[in-house]
């Protein structure tokens, strides 16, 4: 009964439901009003990448998305239930362009962090394992997974911060310029693993200026002037 519940409210609600979004910081020269009352709406298995000039927003969209920033108006949901403050790992995990690795862990103890926390409760430890050193491999680091994310390169850094996001498979992924500090030989399995992210299920949000990130896209939408254009 509780499943048949879940399922009815995934199909009448999207992963991601974005109202009437507004967001204002002071500046220098006075207020400005960044968001204007944008909307979104991104379901289950979709990736949808968010463009737009530097400055437009998009880093700003993200942190209101995960929960990280409160807006001025407006509301963001996930599945129906608005959030208030940041959601679990599991629900909405979040891959900002500081990265937020945790530098007392090793490389796999951050993979396995959203694992760890799962509110299914933490699987076999076997099982974790397994799964980072997959995930790890897959983006081109695993050699890495001893080492503390200082010993590390910005990139390689970047590649172990989308593994951790991705780890737990989470309902609902948020990424900021995931290719941004990446040599061309890393790209695709970078590309790979966050198809790979919607087409298990999740709702994708990447924010990038990267051609290449666009082109994995279902669905692509500019920032401007404080609202979100399909392209
Ligand atoms: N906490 C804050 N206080 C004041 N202004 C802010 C704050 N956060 C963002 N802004 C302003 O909001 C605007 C949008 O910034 P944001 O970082 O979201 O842009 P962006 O589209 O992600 O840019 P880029 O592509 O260069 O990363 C900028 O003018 C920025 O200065």
């Amino acid at each position: 009964m509780r499943r048949r519940a879940a399922a009815e409210q995934a199909e009448r609600h999207p992963a991601l439901h974005v109202m009437g979004l507004r967001r204002r910081f002071a500046q220098p020269g006075g207020e400005v009003e960044v968001l204007r009352g944008l909307e979104l709406r991104v379901s289950s298995g979709e990736l949808v990448t968010v463009t737009g000039r530097s400055g437009s927003g998009k880093s700003a969209l993200l942190a209101l998305l995960g929960g990280f920033d409160a807006p001025d108006a407006g509301t963001v949901s996930l599945n129906g239930v608005p959030i208030a403050g940041a959601p679990s790992w599991h629900a909405c995990a979040v891959l900002p362009q500081a990265l937020g690795l945790a530098g007392e862990l090793t490389v796999a103890e951050n993979v396995a962090l959203p694992l760890r926390l799962h509110p299914d409760g933490e699987p076999d430890p076997v099982a974790i394992a397994a799964r980072v050193s997959e995930l790890l491999d897959e983006l081109g680091v695993g050699a890495l997974a001893g080492r503390h994310p200082a010993e590390v390169s910005f990139g390689q850094q970047q590649r172990v911060a989308l593994a951790r996001a991705i780890s737990g498979r989470p309902r609902v992924l948020l990424i900021d310029e995931p290719t941004a500090h990446l040599d061309v030989g890393s790209v695709p399995a970078v590309l790979r693993a966050l198809r790979r992210c919607a087409d298990e299920g999740g709702a994708v949000i990447v924010a990038t200026h990267d051609e290449q990130v666009h082109g994995i896209a279902d669905r692509r939408v500019r920032l401007l002037d404080g609202l979100l254009a399909e392209l």
